[in-house]
């Protein structure tokens, strides 16, 4: 198939200038999402990709195959609020997860929120909840189409009524109760010009940390904290298990925050801006609140310890030299997160070598009390809090969709029982093999590389293989169960390579640092040579390779198809960050600056400009040759990466593309009611993946075998 792409207005007077070097920027226009120019392109850029897609032979097969495998049924841990038992169960192909209540672990479940009957589509999803402690109150926010824009809604738990009072202008929002029930603290934006449906691109900013007083109209509410001289940080916040304090976390982009503290106890009636005392001065290092015993705290932090530590923090002697370890860094384990349970006891979860570690240590000591014992894989849920004498883990792993363990800490020994299993009609686990190697990356560095496959597949290159990767903003990228890795391997004898490469968490702040600013370079460096070696190694070829991304995985996958074209098949770019010198220009493009610097300053310029995927698109008859097929994927209500980037890139790579010997197709799918990802309904997200597949069988030639 040849392509006729659409072509996009070049306007070369757009034209900036970054210290001194003036850059053009022709597709300016496409950043205004609401003209009847960018939405002519848009539909231009589907008219073309949606007939590709659909003329996929096997389409009906995908979408069958990923429709079976996926009508398997999804359950949370269980939680305690109050007396009362709570769950998410989908039944497997339900748009939205459902939240069920119990009287007790073995009671009969009944319905307390279905999402799903708040919509036709399945596009309005729970985002961010918050019961109060004795479990009465159920404050609760909804999202629509995917934005991150929230309302609140507060439900009486018993009744099941909700209060008259909807909190808005919502996002990025910590929720947190006062002990006595009578208001909630929230995170919210003030009012802005224009729309805030999440198809806007004004850049969020004056955050203030509110205090709503239930049975009250939100414009009652209270401004407790703001800063008003620094309007790009966000506020979180966190009322402490004894009710005594509210913890206060300023962040200005998306590591190392500041702390203080308010004494609720002093302020019954908040009527006001609350006084803080000041904890933490310096934005160096991540604070996390986990529990308190009277004055004295517990949080978990990087400071002087990259892969985390456990220290106690005395409210009533704050200064840093009266801090105290309580559980120290471990020198090759990260510590992930912890969690107070059975009133002196904390679980730590680990994260050793990508792979989970579950312990059980004294809430006084420190002291390792037990481990307990997991296969390779994943704790991708817990439940326990410090007032319960129980909790419960839910483990995944690539070959595992999931199973949920309880401890009881009222018998000894303390041990995990399975409380639900859940398997998959049609999944025989016998026939995979999940093994984690370890490759040299450009610099010598050893990157950790998870490879699932059907065993025994020949090592010949004649495999497709799917490589997916992040590399970012400390996020690790552990093993999951997916249906749509499985159809790929069942179906297409594909081979899953998953590599961890720097920039993430899964070796602590080291291996962050070692992947942004001006080291993000090694980020594409760690993934090509995850690329080479598959090749190198003969699990597949070139021409059969893919590579996926997201958001900030969506620049890795569209820098490196830029720099190494030769090296794959095809390219799945989606919500990609992709212009690097205006990412922080909309929304909250503004906090990415912790990973990626800001073309405002000139060292951080010079860095973006070299990797910048929008500023580096070269023609493919040039010396570094045709770009593989390429996929770019983004939606018109994704108000966290918006969908400029996407358009603004595909326009480029479609004209230097034009009258070129490029042949492998390059394309664009935007999806409507739909965002970055986050309470996709499932009848959307079976929708993309099978576009995903099809796209892969289409540029790559692949067979599907039944
Ligand atoms: O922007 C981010 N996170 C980084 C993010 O979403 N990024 C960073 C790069 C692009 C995109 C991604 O990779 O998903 O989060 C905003 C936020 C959410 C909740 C609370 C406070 C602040």
């Amino acid at each position: 198939m040849t392509f006729e792409y659409p072509e996009a207005r070049r306007d070369e007077t757009v034209v900036d200038d970054y210290h001194g070097t003036k850059i053009k920027d022709p597709y300016r226009w496409l950043e205004d999402p609401d003209s009847n120019e960018t939405k002519e392109f848009i539909e231009a850029e589907n008219k073309i990709t949606r007939p590709y897609l659909d003329s996929c032979p096997v389409k009906t097969d995908i979408h069958e195959r990923l429709t079976e495998l996926w009508n398997y049924p999804k359950y949370s841990c269980p939680f305690r609020k109050g007396n009362r038992y709570f769950f998410f169960k989908n039944t497997g192909l339900q748009n939205q997860n459902v939240l069920y209540v119990q009287d007790s672990l073995d009671g009969e479940p009944r319905v307390f929120l279905d999402p799903n009957t708040l919509s036709e589509d399945g596009t309005i999803a729970l985002s961010g909840s918050r019961f109060t402690d004795d479990g009465a109150i159920f404050a609760y926010g909804l999202s629509a189409s995917g934005s991150d824009w929230i309302s609140i809604h507060l439900k009486d738990v018993a009744t099941g009524e909700n209060y008259p009072e909807v909190l808005e202008k919502v996002k990025f929002a910590s929720m947190s109760w006062s002990k006595d029930n009578k208001g909630l603290f929230y995170s919210r934006y003030p009012e802005q010009t224009g729309k805030t449906d999440g198809s806007e691109t004004e850049v969020n900013r004056d955050q203030k940390l509110c205090y709503h007083r239930l049975n009250t109209s939100q414009a009652e509410d209270i401004i407790v904290v703001e800063f008003p001289e620094e309007p790009l940080w966000r506020i979180g916040a966190e009322v402490t298990d004894c009710g005594k304090y509210l913890i206060v976390s300023p962040v200005k982009d998306c590591r190392d925050n500041l702390l203080f503290f308010a004494d609720l106890s002093k302020h019954p009636d908040i009527t006001g801006k609350l006084p803080l005392t000041q904890i933490v001065h310096k934005f160096e290092a991540d604070y996390e609140y986990i529990s308190n015993e009277g004055s004295v705290c517990i949080f978990r932090t990087n400071k002087n310890a990259p892969n985390y530590r456990l220290i106690k923090i005395d409210l009533q002697n704050p200064a840093e030299e009266n801090w105290e370890t309580l559980i120290p860094e471990h020198p090759s384990d990260v510590l992930d997160w912890a969690a107070a349970v059975d009133n002196n006891k904390l679980v730590i979860h680990y994260v050793r070598d990508v792979k989970s570690v579950l312990q059980l240590h004294s809430m006084q000591s420190g002291d390792l009390i037990q481990t307990f014992d997991l296969p390779v894989g994943t704790v991708v849920g817990f439940s326990g809090k410090k007032e319960y004498t129980e909790i419960f883990y839910h483990f995944m792993s690539f070959l595992t969709p999931g199973v949920i363990y309880h401890v009881d800490f009222q018998k000894q020994p303390y041990t995990p029982t399975v409380f639900r299993e859940v398997k998959v009609k049609g999944f025989d686990a016998s026939q995979y093999e999940a093994k984690q190697i370890f490759y040299s990356s450009k610099d010598g560095t050893k990157v950790p590389m998870f490879i699932v496959s059907k065993k025994n597949l020949p090592r010949d290159g004649s495999n497709p293989a799917l490589v997916y990767g992040y590399g970012g903003f400390n996020i690790n990228i552990q093993p999951s169960f997916s249906v749509t890795r499985l159809v790929f391997m069942q179906h297409f004898n594909g081979v899953v390579a998953i590599p961890n490469i720097r920039g993430g968490g899964e070796y602590g702040e080291r291996w962050h640092n070692a992947g942004r600013l001006l080291n993000k370079q090694n980020v594409f460096d760690d993934f090509q040579a995850a690329a080479e070696y598959l090749v190198r190694e003969r699990y597949t070829r070139p021409a059969l390779l893919t590579i996926q991304g997201g958001s900030n995985g969506g620049l890795l996958v569209a820098a490196c198809a830029n720099q190494r074209p030769d090296l794959y098949g095809a390219a799945i770019v989606q919500v990609g960050v992709l212009d690097m010198l205006r990412f922080q220009k909309f929304t909250i493009g503004h906090a990415w600056v912790s990973d990626y610097g800001s073309s405002d300053e000139k060292v951080h310029f010079d860095n973006l400009i070299k990797y910048s995927p929008l500023h580096n698109i070269h023609s493919p008859d040039d010396e570094t040759g045709e770009y593989p097929a390429m996929l770019v994927m983004t939606a018109d209500h994704d108000d966290r990466v918006v969908p400029l980037h996407s358009l603004k890139f595909i326009a480029a790579l479609q004209h230097a593309a034009r009258r070129s010997q490029q042949r492998r197709p390059l394309l664009a799918r935007v999806d409507i009611k739909a965002g970055h990802g986050g309470g996709k309904p499932t009848t959307k997200i079976i929708d993309e993946h099978t576009d995903i597949l099809c796209f892969m069988t289409q540029a790559l030639g692949l067979k599907f075998v039944k």
